[in-house]
């Protein structure tokens, strides 16, 4: 089933399919069922009812907004499980296209153009390898007792990154130099955010009594995480300073086509990537940081106010009482929220780890 979804990007979606992609799919004998989305949720809706035996893949057309309703359509189902082992796959059709940039360069590709990758996207789609995908359980919680729960693929933002992804939809038609304006214009009005940050460092995963293992949610439990209204664990690591200008964790490679923000991260290596940048940069050093993102040089550039670290669990908790939390690029509700990655528990059609890509043959 392949998903389009019209208006995403600069409203070429459709148009782009047809004339890139389809006829790739004809070509390599790979049937397909056009669905175009009609309304926001429409998709979610769809892939919680579906009779997904019918399927070999859920392929989106669109940005990574409409891939984070397939996916947590599939995780809202009862039987999730099996669900969420359905093939996804994604042509980029949005403005940032963060998921497809990651599997292009997992492919082992240079960086390319923007219809570059989605041919790129459409060439691993006819070739149909699958991997496996880790995706993050995230707790919205203003309300501890009845946290909100979402699947998320790619990333959490909150601060500058945040801030900029939703002021930069005003600028959506220049397509993904949306960002660099978005950042310029963030950069001139350069804020501190207030909160606290904790996360679980890699090597202390230590399992906690399942918090999903009350009837209400579906999905795998989080074993790593206390209810919201309880401190973190003791084994947890507290981030002594509160002023910060950016909190990224990410859980794949790149937040946009052209941002390479988490270089170390791949498919399924059950991580999560956390970034945080603390206040006192200046507004410099800081352009000098998202520069070195398109390159993924950023973490190499001994800036003193970035950390990175490799976590399976965070928490953050704003103190402002207004602000923009981000998942996977969509606003969530703004508050607390905490996250435990879950590892390669999702399919993906993306080449495997050490894939390398052969020399195009000519055809006799
Ligand atoms: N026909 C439609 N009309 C309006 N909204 C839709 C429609 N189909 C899907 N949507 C919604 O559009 C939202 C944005 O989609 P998506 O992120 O995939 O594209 P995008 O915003 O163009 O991408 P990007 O954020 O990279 O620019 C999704 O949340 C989805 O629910």
């Amino acid at each position: 089933m392949l998903l389009v979804n019209p208006h995403s990007g600069k409203g070429q979606a459709l148009s782009l399919f047809t004339g890139h992609v389809q006829h790739m799919l004809n070509e390599a004998g790979v049937p397909h069922t056009l669905v175009i989305t009609e309304r926001q949720n429409h998709a979610r809706e769809l892939v919680r009812e579906a009779d997904l035996s019918q399927w070999g893949a859920l392929v989106i057309m669109s940005g990574d907004g409409l891939l984070f309703e397939v996916v947590n359509g599939l995780m809202e189902r009862e039987d999730w499980e099996e669900a969420i082992q359905t093939p996804l796959g994604i042509l980029p059709g949005g403005s940032g296209n963060a998921l497809a940039a990651s599997i292009h360069h997992y492919s082992g590709a240079q960086p390319v153009s923007s219809e570059e990758l989605l041919v790129s996207c459409g060439f691993l789609l006819c070739k149909g390898l699958v991997s496996r995908m880790d995706l993050a359980s995230v707790h919205l919680g203003s309300s501890p007792s009845n946290p909100t729960r979402l699947f998320s693929f790619l990333s959490l933002a909150w601060g500058f990154v945040a801030d900029v992804d939703v002021e930069s939809e005003k600028y959506r038609h220049v397509g993904a130099a949306r960002f660099t304006m978005g950042t310029l214009v963030r950069l001139a009005s350069l804020r501190v955010y207030k909160g606290r940050l904790a996360y679980l460092p890699v090597d202390e995963a230590k399992n906690w009594e399942p918090m999903s293992a009350n009837a209400t949610l579906t999905g795998p439990p989080d074993s790593l995480l206390v209810p919201l209204d309880q401190p973190v664990p003791s084994d947890w690591v507290v981030v002594p300073e509160e002023d910060f200008v950016l909190m990224l964790a990410m859980y794949q490679s790149h937040l946009a086509k052209d941002l390479y923000a988490a270089p170390n991260s791949t498919l399924d290596d059950g991580l999560i990537h956390l970034i945080y940048v603390r206040a006192g940069i200046s507004r410099t050093a800081l352009l000098r940081l998202f520069l070195a993102m398109e390159k993924g040089t950023h973490l190499a550039n001994n800036c003193p106010h970035l950390v990175y670290t490799r976590v399976r669990a965070l928490r953050l908790e704003p103190y402002s009482p207004k602000g923009v939390i981000t998942v996977d690029g969509e606003v969530v509700e703004y508050g607390p929220v905490q996250a435990q990655v879950h590892g390669g528990i999702a399919t993906l059609v993306a080449p495997p780890a050490g894939y390398r890509p052969q020399s195009p043959r000519r055809l006799p």
